[in-house]
Order: structure tokens, then sequence, then C-alpha cells
């Protein structure tokens, strides 16, 4: 809805005074305007309207949106798959400019990537839908697209998104060729028996070799070079051919209209004004505003409030046909109502459920704390709102001594975690603590096995047979002259090379099998650094291997530090204390004492470095008596420390946790 269509609902002046004026702000502050954002209680009554990004006129919209008129022959679902940054949201932009969706401005870029996060990093995280219409030789189609996340980490959100598809575009960058996660994409889509198109795009850049992609695509995906579609999302180039064979090529969902209703969820949001808003792919009947549903996975009815496509906004509409892809807003309020692969039917029509998803696996575990025990209950019910958006964070209560009350979250990456934490503190405003994120380790002891997600709690090895620790298969591809310093790197790291091909003349694929524990951190960003940005790595599970493990303490004043003790592998233990001590040095400022820290196993030191004292007088430069100036550098002092965390009497800032943990290969 336009501003201008907004204002009309405005009743008074003043009001709509008070709406431009809102909106204004918030756009020159670069965020997106929801009903949310509008905190004046007039204007929360308002409808939500678009994120800033222009949509084309409601009128176009209600003739377009006759979904009887779409059999399911004229729908196709599809989702956008490639390697991080090789374009799949701008081609998402162009698909929905050309469409009509949206309207082609400077501002309306990348209008997928919603959340002020991705908006930031430029990444995406969350899968986005759009439904767009398409004429193709006289006939009007229906087009479902799905943008999804390229980094490993959000990889769940793919294998979820082309659960609701019959076909992926695999994106490729002209200049880069194929990348590791375009192989873990590809294998994702072909395992799901889905019809692939490749796309090479980029091919405007001055680099772009599109002949060597294609071969690449030949060789590596079996997929013969004709297929492949050139393209510049950038520019635009080719675009319109992308809908034309998406049209031509994908087939149509088999899910039919006589049957009885039934719809997988395989996506979920959370409004806090209308609770739970699912995003459905409705694989049989139709179901209507008013409708009782039934979650087959609790077993518990709803009404259908509301229910639409997304274009890329929501688009309320009265009924959705099989085969098509939408929202539904059915009165869950509670977290556990919405489960991620439910199966929604009429309650006087129960179907069987559908397959649905393996949960996700949690890969890195981290404790959350709030920073002052009085915001836990605002941190949990932001916690649980959170983890709605994000069905796969895993959610645990933990206490510690130093922290009070808190949590321990279970996170598919490092990235993840991050990203879950700037959304913690973005979107619900929560100041927390967070400790060293470990992966899950095991423990077993005759038959019993326990699994270890917190370093606080590692049984001693007098009462344990043996420690186990999580191993991936990881993926590197990279140009060939890089091949020695990332088997040097590799070793570092304990992992055992698997294999090694070249995928063309001068790139090779290179297969190991590593500890999880020895990638998750910082793995990634040191391969790009030694290689120049050249390689990729991608990773999956690959069950358990026995290890020779010990819990490490970090000391600061002979005080254990919580947040930062680890369980590492003893042939480590001492490089990795070393250059915990020497980061810790950097990240904690001086104070007015000294400080020693220092690495221990059990009672023994294993690495030591001393902070030197220093007073910090924040009024040694403001001569004279101007009262309110120092007043105003000691105001800024004090607000400095709420971002420390006090351990005995240390400030530590708490971003040093992580930070430090990011090892730089010596
Ligand atoms: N020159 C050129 N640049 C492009 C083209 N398509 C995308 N880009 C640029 O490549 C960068 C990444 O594009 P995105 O669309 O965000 O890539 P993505 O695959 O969605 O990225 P993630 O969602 O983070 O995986 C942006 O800076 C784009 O402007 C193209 O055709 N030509």
């Amino acid at each position: 809805m336009s501003l201008s269509q907004l204002k009309q609902g405005c009743k008074t002046p003043l009001l709509r005074r008070m709406l431009e004026f809102k909106v204004y702000k918030r756009k020159i502050q670069g965020y997106n305007v929801t009903r949310t954002t509008l905190r004046h209680r007039w204007i929360k009554r308002l409808p939500v309207f678009s994120s800033g990004v222009q949509t084309i006129s409601t009128q176009s919209d209600k003739d377009a949106i006759d979904l009887s008129k779409f059999p399911v022959e004229r729908i196709r679902n599809f989702s956008i798959i490639a390697h991080i940054d090789h374009g799949k949201s701008t081609l998402a932009d162009r698909l929905l400019e050309i469409t009509g969706a949206i309207v082609k401005t400077e501002r309306n870029k990348q209008v997928l990537d919603k959340l002020q996060v991705e908006q930031e990093r430029g990444i995406t995280v969350k899968a986005q839908t759009a439904s767009v219409f398409y004429t193709h030789q006289g006939q009007q189609y229906l087009l479902n697209l799905i943008d999804t996340p390229g980094h490993v980490d959000f990889s769940y959100e793919v294998s979820r998104s082309i659960s609701a598809c019959q076909g992926v575009l695999l994106i490729v960058d002209a200049n880069q060729g194929i990348q590791a996660q375009t192989v873990a994409n590809f294998y994702l889509a072909f395992e799901a028996q889905l019809t692939i198109i490749p796309v090479i795009n980029k091919i405007d850049l001055k680099n772009a070799d599109p002949e060597r992609v294609e071969a690449q695509i030949e060789k590596v995906f079996d997929i013969p070079r004709e297929e492949c579609i050139r393209i510049s999302a950038k520019l635009g180039t080719n675009v319109e051919r992308v809908l034309q064979e998406i049209v031509e090529r994908l087939p149509p969902p088999t899910a039919s209209r006589d049957d009885s209703f039934k719809a997988l969820v395989f996506d979920s949001d959370f409004s806090h004004y209308r609770g739970v808003v699912a995003n459905v792919a409705v694989f049989g009947g139709q179901v209507r505003k008013g409708d009782r549903i039934v979650s087959a996975y609790l077993g518990k009815s709803y009404e259908v409030n509301e229910l639409g496509l997304l274009r890329p906004h929501e688009h309320p509409t009265d009924r959705l046909y099989a085969g098509q892809v939408g929202y539904m807003v059915a009165g869950m309020k509670d977290v556990k109502e919405a489960q991620i692969g439910d199966t929604l039917y009429h309650q006087q029509h129960p179907v069987d459920a559908l397959p649905g998803f393996k949960p996700a696996k949690a890969m890195v575990f981290a404790g959350i704390y709030p920073m002052d025990q009085s915001e836990y209950t605002g941190l949990r019910s932001a916690i649980d709102k959170l983890t709605l958006n994000d069905s796969s964070v895993t959610v645990q209560k933990d206490s510690s001594l130093a922290l009070g009350a808190g949590w321990r979250l279970g996170f598919l990456g490092l990235l993840h975690m991050e990203v879950f934490n700037q959304r913690l503190e973005q979107e619900y405003n929560a100041n927390v603590v967070v400790t060293a994120p470990t992966v899950p380790y095991k423990a077993e002891h005759g038959s019993e096995e326990i699994t270890i997600v917190n370093p606080a709690q590692f049984p001693d090895r007098s009462v344990v047979s043996q420690y186990l620790e999580p191993m991936v298969n990881g993926t590197i591809l990279a140009p060939d002259s890089y091949i020695g310093k990332i088997m040097t790197l590799c070793l570092n790291r304990r992992a055992t090379q698997e294999n090694m091909v070249y995928i063309d003349d001068h790139r090779v694929m290179m297969k190991y099998i590593f500890p999880l524990n020895e990638i998750v951190v910082d793995f990634y960003d040191l391969l790009k650094s030694m290689s120049s940005g050249y390689a990729s790595f991608d990773y999956e599970n690959a069950g358990y291997q026995a290890a020779d493990l010990i819990k490490m303490d970090i000391l600061l004043n002979g005080k254990s530090v919580e947040e930062l003790t680890m369980i590492v592998h003893r042939q480590r233990a001492y490089n990795v204390g070393k250059a915990m001590c020497e980061r810790l040095k950097d990240s904690i400022p001086r104070q007015m004492f000294e400080i020693a820290v220092q690495a221990a196993i059990g009672s023994k030191v294993i690495a030591r470095e001393t902070i030197k004292p220093f007073r910090k007088n924040v009024l040694a430069k403001c001569y004279g008596g101007d009262i309110t100036r120092k007043m105003k550098l000691l105001k800024r002092q004090a607000e400095g420390k709420k971002k420390m965390r006090r351990i005995g009497n240390i400030d530590v800032p708490k971003d040093a946790f992580i930070n430090v943990l990011k090892r730089t290969e010596k």
C-alpha cells in the first residue's frame, strides 16, 4: 500500500502529518516501515504497508488475483539456489520487475532480503517467497519463486524451500565458476528429484568466462552445456529468457484440486499482532478463510483467519488452491504450535501427513545470558519469538554461578549464531552475554553415552571410557596454485584428505574429513584470506570419532572466566591456550591494576600474559571548570562500561568473548 493510500485512511490533518513524519524519519534512518515501527496508537490501527518497496497498483493486483483461474498446469514453483553472492537476490529483483510485482527504482534492490541484518550484512539468511504472474504465448502463469540463502549455515533453509518446489534455478557466477555451495545445493535439488535449470550469471563482468563455467557444469553435474542460460542479473540481460524456460522446462505441481485439502508448512514467521504466519504449499484441495483446519503434528484445530499470496508482500486472497504457495494466519499463538514440516488438513477430512523434514541438527552451542538478571523474562520471550522465525535454533535452560540463569542455544554454525544474536539485539533490544561456542561432544562410559554441549559439564576422565568428537565431510574448491597452502592449513586442523579431482584445467575439488571443532569458528575466513578469496568451503555431518579431549579454563587474576571455558584436543591445547591469552591481552582495555591472563588445564597453567595497569582519566584533557563538559565525559565513560562484563573486578568488553576465539594461523 502506498503512502498516499495510507494517508487517505487518516481522518485528521494532524494524523496525516504525523504519519508522514514517522515514515520519513524511519526512511532516512534506513529502516523498513511496518506497522510495528509506527508507534502512534492511531497509526498502529492502519494496515501494514510495504517495507519501502514500491509495489504495483492495487487495482491491477485485484484483477490479477483470481486464483481460481490458475489450473495446476499453469503454476510453476521453483527456488533460486547458488553459492553465496552469485546473484540470487539480484535475479529475484529482475524477475519481480519484469513480471510487474515491483517497480524498478534505485531503492528496490534485493527486495526479498527484508531483515535489517540481511540488508546490513548484504546476505540472505532467510528464504523468501514471491508469487508473480507471467504471460507466455498468450497464457498467464502463476510463478512462485523462493529466494534462498547461499551460506552453508543456512542450507537448512534451502532444503526446506525446495520441498515446496518442482524445480530450481542453479545460479553460477560466470567469473568464479562452480563453488562449494554450488555443489552442495545441486545435490540437495538432485536428491529431491527436482528439475535443474543452470543459469550462468554476471556475464557482463570483464573476467567472465561462461564457456569455462558451462564445461564445469557439464563435467561436475552431468548437465549438457546447451541447457545453461547466460545472463546478467544486474543489467537484466537475457532474464526474460529465464522466465520462458521456467514455464517451458519446469513441470507443474502434481497436486489436484479434487483431493482433500492438504498443505505443508515449510516456513513460518511471527507477527506480534497476528501470531504465527505460516508459509504453506498446498498439495491438494483448497482452503478458504473461515475453514477449520487441523495440525497433524499436534492434532489441534484452528480457524483460518487470513490467507493469501506473498507478492512479495502479503496480499490477502479468499482461497488458496492445490499447487499454490502462500501464507496463512490461523490463530496459532504459541511458538510450539507452528512446526516446520507439519501438515494441515480440513477438520472434516483427515489425511495422511506429508513426509515433512528431518529436524535441523545443531552444530554449535553457546550459552546466552541476560546482561542483567532483571532482564531474564524479557529475554525469554524474545528468544521464544525469534526461534519461531528460525526453528533451526534449539533452546535448553541453563544456569551458571557466574552468569546466573540463562539458556544454552544450538545453532547451525557460527554465522547463524552471530545473526541470531544481532537479531535479538536489533529486533528485541536484548542485551546479552554469549559464551564461547562449542560443538556437541560425547562421552562414553560402558554402554552409556552422554552429549556435552556445555564445557562446564565436561566429565572427568576417571569416569569416562572414551570421549568422542563430531566430524564433518568438508569440500574445498580452489585454484590449483593454492593446493600447498590449503593442505598445510587442513593438516594443522587435524584433517584427513579423502580425495582431490580437477574440475577444469586450473581448479581442484578437495575432500577432507575434519573435526567439526577445528572448522567452526574461523576456518572459512582463513581459507578465504590465504587463497585471496578464491577458495570456497562447504561441509556436512560425518558422525563421531574417538578423540583425546581435555577441558581448558581461562583465568583473569586467578578467577575462571566461564564464558571462555572450552574443550580442546590435547595435541592443540598449548597453541590454543597461548593464542587465547595473547588475544585477550589485546581485547581487554588496560585497567587501574595489573591483570594476569592465564590458560590452565586443571591446576596446571599452560600459558600466561600480563596486562599492565593504566589509569584512564577521562577528565585529563578537560581544563578549566566547565562542569557540563565534565559530566558529559563521565557519562560517556559510564555508558562504555555498560557494554563490559565484570569478572571479579575486571571489565571485559562483551564482544571480546567471541573475537578472541578467531584464531589467525601463524
Ligand atoms: N556485475 C554483476 N554483478 C552482479 C550481477 N548479479 C549480482 N551482482 C552483484 O553480486 C553481489 C551479490 O549479489 P546478491 O544478489 O546479493 O547475491 P546472493 O546470491 O543473493 O547472495 P546471498 O544471498 O548472500 O547468498 C551484489 O553486489 C550484486 O550487485 C551481475 O549480473 N553482474
